[in-house]
């Protein structure tokens, strides 16, 4: 390993499982229309619901991994968020995307579906051993086609506020390194040091693309009312973007996360289908409501003011 991990002392709960951080860094999910819908096997289950049951190997393949192609990043300059001894280009996953600067990057170990984080800040936790913790999301997960936001991802048994559910993996790329920028499935993710006292930005980041390698959290709809965040954490010194739950899901739920203001705002072209009461989709209505009603009145004082001009005697001409 190339990059050196900083250690931060951080206090300890009387259980030795570590608190929570209130302010966590989020994860960025830029996202668009799913080209994915058709390459499942479906069946519709007795209850009506359509459930997928198994994977064929074409695109975008299940992949519980991160991958990268080092060539990619050959011409990218060094990361001004990487300690001097950093190893660049990369050779291998954890020169870039090496846990530092711990403030965001709790460890969740090697255990996954649990509100517990790890407290040994040079712990040996492991990626590998992470992925086969993660690989059974199937006894937990279900992905559904949903009526208008394609396939999304439901619960098979209650969870906790606080429990990390997976991580977001795929193809690790530079955004200079995609021929689609605007692909469907690529979650942001900073590099080199988070700590909050670094203060370069735009912190350099690169993509995790789940578009053509990725595994089931690329399904997770947006909701204006969502269970869950993207969340920086770390697995030992490898950093990752996990899903974590916000509130307690019960079984049986659509799992969502927010996409953001830029995906589903007032102000962007796409329309939310979430469908919850405080969803932007309602709060662009009552607005659109409000503009309609002041141009309504503003025409009508300017028809009372063009009124009242025409009764004005004409311009004597001399
Ligand atoms: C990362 S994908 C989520 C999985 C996607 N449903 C699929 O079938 O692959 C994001 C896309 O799902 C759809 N989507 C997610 N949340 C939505 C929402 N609240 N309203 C409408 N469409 C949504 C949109 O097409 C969006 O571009």
């Amino acid at each position: 390993m190339g990059i050196p991990v900083t250690i931060y002392s951080s206090p300890t709960g009387p259980t030795g499982v570590k608190k929570r951080r209130s302010s966590p860094r989020r994860g960025s999910l830029k996202i668009r229309r799913t080209r994915s819908r058709d390459r499942f096997f479906w069946y519709n289950a007795s209850d009506g619901v359509s459930r997928i049951v198994s994977f064929n190997n074409s695109n975008p393949e299940q992949v519980n991994n991160y991958t990268f192609a080092p060539a990619e990043f050959h011409h990218e300059p060094y990361p001004t968020t990487f300690p001097a001894n950093g190893v660049w280009p990369p050779r291998q996953i954890d020169d870039l995307v090496c846990a530092i600067g711990s403030e965001n990057s709790d460890c969740v170990g090697d255990t996954c579906y649990n509100g517990n984080i790890c407290e040994d800040l040079e712990c040996t936790h492991t990626l590998a051993a992470w992925r086969a913790a993660t690989s059974d999301w199937e006894k937990h997960f279900e992905l559904r086609k949903t009526e208008h936001r394609g396939i999304g991802v439901y619960t098979r048994r209650a969870f906790r506020q606080g429990t990390v559910l997976g991580w977001y993996a795929g193809e690790l790329r530079t955004l200079a390194s995609m021929d689609d920028s605007n692909s469907d499935y690529l979650m942001e993710i900073e590099i080199g040091d988070i700590s909050p006292n670094t203060p370069l930005e735009p912190t350099p980041s690169i993509y995790i693309d789940g578009e053509r390698k990725g595994n089931w959290t690329r399904f997770i709809n947006h909701s204006c009312a969502a269970d869950c965040v993207f969340r920086i954490m770390r697995v030992g010194n490898t950093r990752i973007m996990a899903v974590e739950a916000i509130k307690d899901i019960p079984r049986g739920k659509e799992l969502s996360v927010d996409y953001g203001e830029e995906y589903y705002g007032l102000t962007t072209k796409k329309r939310c289908a979430c469908g919850v009461p405080e969803c932007v989709e309602r709060r662009r209505i009552r607005l659109e409501k409000v503009m309609e009603r002041r141009k309504v009145e503003e025409k009508a004082k300017r028809n009372k003011i063009s009124k009242r001009c025409s009764h004005v005697a004409p311009p004597i001409l001399v």
